[in-house]
């Protein structure tokens, strides 16, 4: 099937190009469903980070009082299933993949599987490609006079970038005339454990030794835990990206240190100090002097190849007219994304790496069929549901008939301390839109589960997968009072599994005695659940894809809606059997 991965074996490239041109030619007309009805409004709800395990203690969403969701499931056994949401389902390179909100959300509006920024890095650097390509040439240029500056998050969490990548990556350019090399580094803790970031420092400490024994050049000039530093998102705090700033282009921060291990250590031992929001630091020389600020002639390659968390940086980096911040200075640099970040914006205008081009997004087509759309979530998941599922493209397709609406969120504190988060506000705009009957499709993304799951304070979470919980009840009431039809489903696991396990599930002890608490993502399914009164009777799901996964929901959404959806798309999951 186009666009689609199976174990990552694709159609050859040209038979891939020759289908594409064949749909493109076609209409955007859908075909009407033989049997669903139009005119039903369809309420999407997707719960951020919720996924499906055994219950027991570590299990948030278990723990929680949750009557609606679980209603939903005990409810009507053909209307609730699990689907995929980890691995090569949603375009990732390896089952040992976790999900994530970015291929998740892309894969639940395109319809469709692509091979996510994970795996197109991984065979660009395999083949060598991306040494050959117009970002690495452009690039390149600076390697004889200037610096080579490498910015990103520094795990081996897979979900805005990898270690293995990092180092491929500083192997190629010192076998090709790179002089000097400095680090920037964002600790993890988040798709990783937390405290791990002293064990990757350390590996690319060495790492950058070997290249100064090859004589090159090459250190950590700065670094911050990501969510202090730099990888803010949807412009929900910009404060956070100037932190980041002045330690990588100024080479200023209250914290300096002489050897990035040395600073790990340290700020990690004051009292609740996390690797996630490590406050930002400099590496400087025995003078005191910055060892890497960012200055005319010099080189940039941020390496996160997930988008949401790197536009803004790459905003400050490339725009020549900026005010989100004073920048001091602005470097004339020659800056590239391991991607392209915002394909509508053409944002960066330089990257090592194609990204997925994700087309004829479901959005796009009920669009072109008339379906009114309503798109709402709060700053830190707005993106998810707007330019995550119209396939990494900002904006409306289609001003008159889409409406997106974000409710900012609280910036400045970790969600733990307000789990609800703006859940009930969310559910009180999509109730509204509902109920004023101006929408097709409500479309929503609740953050609880996954924020506040990510924080590793399991009562917390408790209170957050509850406050999603009714969240999910306003809305279902909304579209019962309408007779429509209700989706709710997830991006990919969180909150119910926060421990750290061994391969038979027992969870795992650290060296406190402790068991190690799981702050990131999960492997797990999540759940999909349809009804409300606009369904019509006989509608289930079908029995005969078991392994549905969130690229299966597109079509499904696209039938409840009453039209076929597209044939290059990923099966639909529902039918109607006659009652
Ligand atoms: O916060 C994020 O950036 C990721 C975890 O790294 O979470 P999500 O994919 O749910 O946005
Ligand atoms: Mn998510
Ligand atoms: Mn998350």
């Amino acid at each position: 099937m186009i666009n689609s991965v199976s174990g990552f074996v694709f159609e050859s490239e040209s038979d891939r190009k020759k289908e594409k041109k064949a749909n493109m030619g076609s209409s955007w007309k859908l075909a009407d469903h033989p049997k669903f009805p139009k005119g039903k409004q369809v309420a999407l709800i997707v719960l951020d980070g919720w996924g499906e395990a055994k219950p027991d203690e570590y299990n948030c969403i278990h723990k929680a009082e949750t009557p609606c969701m679980d209603s939903l499931k005990n409810g009507a056994p053909e209307r609730w299933r699990l689907v995929k949401a980890h691995g090569t389902a949603v375009g990732l390179p390896t089952e040992d993949d976790m999900g994530n909100s970015e291929v998740g959300h892309n894969a639940l509006g395109a319809g469709r599987i692509f091979a996510q920024g994970a795996k197109l890095v991984d065979l660009a650097l395999a083949s060598g490609k991306i040494f050959e390509g117009e970002g690495f040439k452009y690039i390149k240029e600076s390697f004889e006079t200037g610096t080579l500056h490498l910015i990103g998050l520094l795990s081996d969490g897979g979900v805005h970038s990898r270690l293995d990548q990092l180092q491929l990556l500083l192997k190629g350019v010192s076998e090709r005339g790179v002089k000097r090399v400095r680090v920037h580094i964002l600790t993890d803790g988040r798709d990783v454990l937390d405290g791990s970031s002293v064990g990757f420092v350390e590996t690319l400490e060495n790492d950058l030794a070997n290249l100064r024994e090859k004589g090159i050049d090459a250190k950590i000039a700065s670094g911050g835990g990501r969510m202090h530093v730099t990888m803010d998102r949807y412009e929900n705090d910009w404060g956070v990206v100037k932190r980041g700033w002045d330690a990588q282009v100024l080479g200023e921060a209250p914290c300096k240190f002489t050897n990035a291990v040395e600073a790990i250590k340290k700020l990690r031992a004051e009292p609740k100090a996390n690797d996630q929001y490590l406050p930002p630091f400099v590496i400087v020389d025995e003078n005191g002097k910055a060892v890497g600020p960012i200055v005319d002639g010099d080189a940039v390659v941020t390496f996160n190849f997930r988008a949401d968390r790197m536009v803004m940086i790459a905003k400050a980096l490339e725009y020549e007219n900026f005010d989100k911040f004073d920048r001091v200075r602005f470097p004339k640099i020659r800056y590239a994304g391991m991607l392209e970040y915002d394909g509508e914006l053409k944002l960066p205008s330089h990257y090592l790496v194609s990204p997925p081009e994700i087309d004829r997004t479901s959005g796009e087509y009920l669009v072109h069929n008339g379906i009114r759309t309503f798109a709402c979530s709060e700053t830190v998941k707005f993106g998810h549901v707007t330019f995550f599922w119209n396939g990494n493209r900002s904006g409306y397709f289609n001003q008159e008939l889409e409406q997106y609406v974000e409710i900012p969120s609280d910036s400045g504190i970790t969600f733990n301390e307000q789990p609800k988060m703006k859940a009930l506000e969310i559910a009180e705009k999509a109730r509204d839109a509902i109920l004023s009957g101006k929408f097709d499709q409500v479309r929503v993304n609740l953050p609880n589960g996954d924020m506040v799951g990510h924080t590793g304070d399991i009562e917390a979470t408790v209170v957050a997968c509850k406050a999603a919980d009714e969240a999910v009840k306003m809305i279902i009431d909304a579209i019962e009072k309408v007779g429509g039809i209700y989706v709710v489903t997830a991006d990919h696991g969180n909150a119910e599994d926060m421990v750290k396990r061994d391969k038979s599930g027992k969870p795992l002890l650290g060296k406190d005695g402790k068991v190690q608490i799981l702050t990131s993502h999960t492997l797990e399914p999540v759940p999909l659940a349809i009804g409300g009164p606009g369904l019509i009777p006989g509608a289930r799901f079908r029995n005969d894809v078991p392994t549905g996964g969130l690229a299966n929901v597109a079509a499904t959404v696209i039938n409840l809606h009453g039209f076929e959806a597209p044939s290059d798309y990923e099966t639909t999951l529902v039918e109607v059997v006659d009652k």
